[in-house]
């Protein structure tokens, strides 16, 4: 594989879930944007959003976006906010947009208070806005309420081996 796959979509849609699993399985390195940046700036997530701002998250983001190169990238959901990083996406790697609508993500994160922007902001106007932006750049799409996680899972799994 000389691209990496870029698992994309809203908060809740499964990437890290589904990302992990396919690594693990295939035996392929795995990279989550959100841990490496954890991990880097040892913070978390919602001490970031709060001590530096949204501006200053999003900028560490392109950053590892741009350095990391292994096989298989969780992305945050916020990815396709910068043009940026939509075009180094596309020239660099297969992205795969998992696609899960925005009542069953009320569903999955009804406890989560690890997501700033799911916490704190108009969750459903950030979901509209974003929605095209997820679909313009997908190489695939899959819809993660339609299949179990094992047949998302064999699903890249067969966009994989056509690399
Ligand atoms: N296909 C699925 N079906 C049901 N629940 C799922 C599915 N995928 C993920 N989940 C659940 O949804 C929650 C969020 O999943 P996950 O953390 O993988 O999302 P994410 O896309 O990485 O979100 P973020 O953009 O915030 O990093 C978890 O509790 C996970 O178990
Ligand atoms: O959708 C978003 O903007 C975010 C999603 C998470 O993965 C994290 O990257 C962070 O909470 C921001
Ligand atoms: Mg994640």
């Amino acid at each position: 594989m000389t691209k990496s796959i870029y698992l994309i979509g809203f908060m809740g849609s499964g990437k890290t879930t589904i990302g992990k699993k396919i690594s693990r399985e295939l035996q392929l390195d795995f990279a989550d944007m959100d841990e490496v940046i954890e991990k880097r700036l040892n913070k978390s997530i919602p001490m970031i959003f709060k001590d530096k701002g949204e501006a200053y998250f999003r900028i560490q983001e392109t950053v590892v976006l741009k350095q990391l190169k292994v096989p298989i990238i969780a992305t945050g959901g916020g990815i396709i906010e910068r043009s940026e990083n939509r075009i180094f996406m596309k020239e660099n790697g297969i992205i795969i947009y998992l696609r899960t609508s925005f009542t069953e993500i009320q569903n999955r994160l009804k406890d989560d208070n690890e997501r700033p922007l799911w916490v704190n902001g108009d969750s459903k106007k950030l979901y509209k806005k974003r929605i095209p932006l997820y679909e313009n750049i997908a190489d695939f799409t899959i819809d993660t309420e339609k299949y179990r996680k094992e047949e998302i899972i064999k699903k890249i799994k067969g966009i994989i081996s056509f690399q």
